[in-house]
């Protein structure tokens, strides 16, 4: 009878790829004093899934991004929470918990980011053809050595299915790019190891309009080829809904919106979202003119009790400056798909009766 149980399955373990659990991320700030940029945050992305950060600068997205990979600087800390990852041989490890020689094969393996400005992500005097033999040689097996031929040729795989020219991009150095070639050969790399999730921040910004949809179509087809998830920051709205299956709106460090890009661009339950949506330009031809979101968000160490959106929400009742309201489900959806929204008022269906935005 002293026989050890069985490990009992966890009945939390719906198959995602990543679950996210009540994470904060905090920074230092002073000798003594610190803020809290990402405050219990939530989510579930299941494997392939699509899901864009979105909300306005400063409100904690690429925060969010660095402390999912350990990825923070020096002065950031993931300070509560569990970041549970399932890696290629099934077992699920929380990230934080992950030793520093785990950690390095778990990032470029298993889960890769993409950082807004390629440009800083190579190092200057090397050219692609060595940051890609330099990223394969760091995650090789031992024994299992390739030849430096084989590397090259399989940099040369990656880079065509960014639609790059090998011939020409291997032996360049990155200032000898365009800012496209140079963000399109961050993502190769980034898929050099095949991770299963892949994290951009921002990933065409300062790009022009059509290198951007060239980058974000050739990603939709590479996530349908390659199978792997996304977690997609981004300021513009119109590349989430084209990118994502699912948006997560994020407010003054938490996460005020969650369902899929239906519900959240179309039948949005926070004031928050809909502001954001009605903030952007109209297509051409719309005759409606943008609503403007006036104010900023709150300062992180001087948050308001109650809603963080209450002081700028165009809809706040006196009980909103009172009451912080949690992210309640509003509609249940398997595999981290449900609608939920943290508004006091999400249920008022006068206040979001459909189409209210566009
Ligand atoms: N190194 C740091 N030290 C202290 N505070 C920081 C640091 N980096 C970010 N912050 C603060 O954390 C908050 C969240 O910043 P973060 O960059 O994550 O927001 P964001 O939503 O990604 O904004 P953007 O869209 O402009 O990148 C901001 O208030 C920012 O000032």
């Amino acid at each position: 009878m002293n026989d050890r149980p069985a490990p009992a399955p966890d009945p939390a373990d719906d198959g995602a790829l990543l679950s996210v659990r009540g994470v904060d991320i905090d920074y230092r700030t002073g000798r003594r004093s610190r803020v809290t940029a990402v405050r219990g945050v939530g989510f579930d992305l299941h494997p392939g899934q699509s899901m864009a950060l979105v909300g306005e600068s400063g409100c904690g997205k690429t925060t969010l991004g660095l402390g999912l990979l350990r990825l923070l600087p020096r002065t950031g800390t993931v300070s509560a929470g569990q970041v549970l990852f399932r890696r290629k041989d099934g077992r699920r490890v929380d990230v934080r918990s992950l030793a520093k020689e785990d950690l390095r094969r778990f990032r470029w393996n298993e889960a890769a980011m993409v950082f807004q400005g390629a440009m800083n992500a190579f190092n200057p005097v090397l050219t692609v053809r060595d940051h890609f033999l330099d990223t394969f040689r760091a995650h090789e097996r031992r024994g299992a050595r390739r030849t430096r031929a084989d590397l090259i040729e399989h940099s040369a795989a990656l880079l065509e299915l960014v639609r790059l020219d090998p011939a020409r991009v291997l032996a360049a150095h990155p200032h000898e790019l365009s800012g496209g070639m140079r963000q399109r050969a961050l993502i190769a790399l980034a898929l050099a190891l095949r991770p299963q999730l892949l994290i951009l921040d921002e990933p065409t910004t300062a790009l022009d309009i059509l290198t951007q949809r060239a980058i974000v179509e050739r990603l939709t087809e590479l996530r349908e080829e390659l199978r792997f998830a996304m977690l997609f920051i981004t300021h513009d709205l119109g590349l989430a809904a084209e990118l994502a299956d699912r948006v997560g709106t994020m407010y003054a460090g938490r996460m005020i919106e969650t369902g899929t890009t239906r519900d959240v661009f179309h039948r949005s339950r926070h004031p928050y979202t809909r502001a954001l949506i009605n903030s952007v330009p109209p297509v051409a031809g719309d005759p409606t003119v943008p609503e403007s979101l006036p104010g900023g968000p709150p300062s992180l160490g001087a948050l308001p009790p109650g809603c963080s959106f209450a002081p700028r929400c165009a809809h706040a009742e006196p009980r909103c400056s009172r009451t912080r309201p949690e992210l309640d489900v509003l509609r249940e959806r398997p595999e981290g798909l449900s609608h939920a929204a943290a508004c006091l008022r999400a249920g008022d269906a006068a206040l979001f009766t459909e189409g209210a935005t566009r």
